[in-house]
């Protein structure tokens, strides 16, 4: 498990992160989201020791990371997306890391072999493609066996294979137990990997919940209603309490009731409708909208454990 207490980090007088507390649990993949510039690398070297905090503290099982005996047993990282420039082989290049820790060759192999790179291992790893180098970076990651992993933007750059097999390792480790705390500035994007997110805005905490949670809270539901008898629907609809709004094309947008009754209502008064569909906006604007102003939006909704 690591966790961050009350995390902040100045440079000069700017407050880049500021005063954040999270944890990241075993057995889930949690996704730490904020638009470019909001404090997702700095977090993350202040959780892995390479920078130090000006307030508070971060810890791995309880432990601050440069106080670990072994730390690459304890947590791995992928902090650059960069092939990694040396001569060495893939291979050599791992077999001297683990040799600073411990670690024997057949743990190399192993890794080699679950990043897909056996067939290069013997190449110099200068020239790897940045895909190749993403995934020679994950091996490095994996090679202490960690509880846990602290990931960079593992999928900047990356085409859409490459997308696909880190987004499946990241949960397939999570699965084996492992705490996975995985950065991006994507919501699409972890939306579709992350069970749990962690979001900030200006370095400051803005949500705290399940994805599930996070996008049913973002993305308002509205009901879309094609009908011959929008005056009269639309005076229906309002007088049970529902928003309604007239769209460019005549149609009503409607919020604050669901289909079901829409029909149910329509129906009881002998009103013909010719569409009836329930849309939620985009995730994207809904995360953009979040993280721009983030002490604007800490007035309007509930804090503690939910969208802060
Ligand atoms: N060593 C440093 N000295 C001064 N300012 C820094 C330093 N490192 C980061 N910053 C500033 O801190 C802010 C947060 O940067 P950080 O890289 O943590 O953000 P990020 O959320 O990871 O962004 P990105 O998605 O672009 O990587 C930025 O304004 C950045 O310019």
């Amino acid at each position: 498990m690591i966790e961050a207490k009350n995390l902040t980090k100045r440079y000069g007088d700017k407050t880049v992160v500021d005063d954040l507390s999270f944890t990241v649990e075993p057995g889930r993949v949690t996704g730490f989201l904020g638009p470019n510039g909001a404090g997702k690398s700095t977090t993350m070297r202040l959780l892995l020791g390479l920078d130090r905090p000006d307030a508070g503290e971060a810890t791995v099982n309880g432990v601050p990371y440069r106080e670990l005996d072994r730390p690459l047993s304890v947590v791995g990282a992928l902090l650059e997306a960069r092939a990694v420039h040396t001569g060495r082989s893939a291979f050599n290049h791992l077999l001297c890391l683990a040799q600073t820790q411990g670690i024997g060759r057949r743990r190399v192999e192993e890794v080699i072999e679950q990043v897909g790179l056996a067939s290069v291992a013997h190449k110099r790893a200068g020239g790897f493609s940045l895909g190749m180098g993403q995934r020679l970076g994950i091996a490095a990651a994996l090679l202490g066996d960690p509880a846990a992993l602290v990931l960079d933007e593992p999928v900047n750059g990356l085409d859409p294979e490459g997308i696909l097999w880190i987004r499946n390792l990241m949960k397939s480790l999570a699965a084996e137990g492992r705490a996975v705390f995985v950065s991006s500035h994507l919501m699409n994007e972890m939306a579709v990997t992350a069970d749990h997110l962690v979001v900030i805005g200006r370095g400051r905490l803005v949500a705290d919940c399940s994805t599930e949670e996070f996008i049913e809270r973002s993305t308002e539901r509205s009901v879309l209603v094609r009908t011959p008898d929008g005056t009269q629907l639309a005076g229906l609809l309002q007088r049970e309490g529902a928003t309604v709004t007239r769209t460019a094309e005549g149609d009503l947008d409607v919020t604050g009731i669901e289909a079901p009754r829409i029909a149910e209502l329509a129906a009881a008064d002998g009103l013909v409708l010719h569409e009836l569909t329930t849309r939620r906006g985009s995730l994207e604007e809904a995360f953009m909208e979040l993280t721009r102003d983030a002490v604007e939006y800490d007035a309007d909704v509930p804090a503690a454990g939910g969208v802060k």
